[in-house]
């Protein structure tokens, strides 16, 4: 017996509508709709510039996707999207003020004040959630400073795939997964934390109580069904986090591996049944965001594949992402490395005129040519990730033996073997999509044709081709590298 469900799956780059169809332990996908997703920037009326998500847009993207996809034979839809970001509803559940992006930089310094009301520690042992500037918290906190009206007006807090998902159904939702990835989120009660909300300032009446992935938000509203030309559809919250979804569809079920999931950004961790909040794991700032079925999601942000995405776009896309690698490839290696994770390329006014003035400051080569930026990000991601792997290492003391890549920058091979050098393990590249994967299954699970997420991921692993990279460079190419990578860290 075939079952379709839908998984719109939305990354800060692009959004996609896939169909799944579920068929004797193996599943198909469709891709139905893609479309773009990008940052504009919005005066407000205030006139304060903010980076912003266009979700109006979004939004229709979503109903163009699932008027395409035909859906009469379709069981069930699930939305993920990025995290943290969120809209605000007054009384009349309009959205209140800009619907803002996390790179937008009114939350420039602004963790630092929080720090003033409630100390990092005490944060991290509350949420056990990383410590990145654009956090929920920063963000309403830096809202409560500049439109303390907002908070005043506001009746519902919606992160921003529960938006998408009252859109459709009429029923408002927090989503476990993404609700804690706010750093508002109590990782040992897990609920929203009444005493920072407190301490802030922030009215908890706008928050709910936290549904579970799998949870059946509602029906498509009736007065949507025409319009999309449908009879009946159930809405179904995935891993409403797209990390939390992408890491459901992680082909294995040996436990002796690291994720990185790798988009935008690279999401690199492992899989815990309990949260890691040790002085080490505040540290080295790695996080615990909640994952479906009971599970802990340990890693860390990576600035990712945000790189060469800002560098493509300031070259006027004139080459694309796969031209951009082949160029990489035919320059000389180890020329210029850069720290991915410094603040600065978070959102810089020109990439390549950062990496560049970057390389200058750390006096190494200054990349010029496109191959040169292209091969100095990727060669900087696979020294991160191999620093980020001994981080896990320490700190888990698990036993990581190999490295699962999935998403989209899986299609990116010439980082996926330097991956394999620089950390010196075996790596595993698939599924592209795993994202909307592990959305869909998370559906199948919810409505009863999957037992469980062992049994999800044996589906993965039998659907989809997974290449194998073996680390082939030489020991001392990378160490000497990996010194200079170092240095630039202090
Ligand atoms: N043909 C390709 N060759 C190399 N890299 C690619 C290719 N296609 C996509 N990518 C990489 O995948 C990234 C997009 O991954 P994706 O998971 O779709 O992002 P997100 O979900 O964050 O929007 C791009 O930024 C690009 O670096
Ligand atoms: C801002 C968050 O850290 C970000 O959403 C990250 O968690 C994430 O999931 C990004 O997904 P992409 O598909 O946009 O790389
Ligand atoms: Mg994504």
């Amino acid at each position: 017996m075939e079952i379709r469900s839908l998984a719109i799956d939305i990354g800060a780059s692009s959004g996609r509508l896939i169909q799944g169809t579920l068929e004797d332990d193996m599943i198909s996908l469709e891709e139905i709709h893609r479309f773009k997703n990008q940052i504009t920037n919005k005066r407000d009326q205030k006139g304060n510039e903010h980076a912003c998500w266009e979700l109006d847009k979004l939004y229709n993207e979503i109903l163009v996707g699932i008027k395409k996809s035909k859906s009469n034979d379709i069981e069930s839809i699930g939305i993920d999207t990025w995290a943290v970001d969120f809209v605000l509803l007054n009384s009349a559940n309009e959205v209140i003020g800009d619907t803002v992006s996390y790179r937008c930089h009114r939350t420039d310094r602004v963790m630092e004040e929080v720090f003033d009301i409630i100390s990092k520690e005490e944060i991290y042992n509350k949420t056990g959630i990383q410590f990145l500037q654009f956090n929920t918290i920063y963000q309403l906190y830096a809202v409560k400073k500049s439109d303390p009206e907002y908070l005043e007006e506001a009746k519902s807090f919606l992160m921003v795939p529960d938006y998408f998902n009252y859109l459709l159904t009429g029923k408002k939702s927090n989503e476990y997964t993404n609700a804690t990835s706010t750093q508002l989120f109590n990782v040992s009660t897990k609920s929203w934390d009444q005493e920072i909300l407190k301490q802030l300032d922030i009215p908890s009446s706008i928050f709910n109580d936290p549904v579970k992935p799998g949870t059946v938000i509602g029906e498509i509203k009736d007065e949507l069904k025409e319009s999309l030309d449908i009879e009946e559809l159930k809405v179904i919250a995935p891993a409403t986090h797209d990390t939390g979804s992408s890491i459901v569809a992680v082909p294995t079920n040996s436990a002796d591996y690291a994720y990185i999931s790798s988009g935008t950004w690279s999401l690199m961790g492992v899989e815990t049944k309990k949260p890691i909040c040790t002085k080490k794991a505040l540290e080295y700032n790695f996080t615990n965001e909640g994952g479906a079925y009971e599970t802990n999601r340990f890693l860390k942000n990576i600035m990712g594949l945000w790189l060469i995405q800002e560098v493509k776009k300031e070259l006027n896309d004139q080459y694309d992402f796969g031209e951009l690698v082949e160029l990489a490839k035919e320059e000389q290696a180890f020329n210029s490395l850069i720290n991915p994770n410094d603040s600065r390329f978070l959102n810089p006014e020109s990439m390549i005129a950062e990496i560049k003035k970057y390389c200058q400051e750390t006096e190494q080569v200054v990349p010029q040519k496109p191959g040169e930026l292209a091969r100095c990000i990727f060669e900087s991601l696979a020294f991160q990730y191999k620093q980020v792997l001994e981080e896990l290492t320490e700190v888990t003391t698990k036993e990581i033996n190999k490295i699962h890549i999935i998403g989209g920058g899986v299609q990116n091979e010439f980082l996926n073997q330097l991956t394999a050098d620089i950390t010196g393990l075996e790596v595993y590249a698939g599924p592209i999509e795993a994202t909307a994967i592990g959305n869909l299954l998370v559906q199948y699970i919810a409505l009863g044709y999957i037992d469980s997420l062992e049994e999800a991921r044996e589906i993965v692993s039998n659907s989809f081709t997974i290449k194998n990279y073996t680390p082939n460079l030489s020991l001392e190419e990378v160490e000497n590298n990996w010194i200079k990578f170092k240095e630039l860290q202090n």
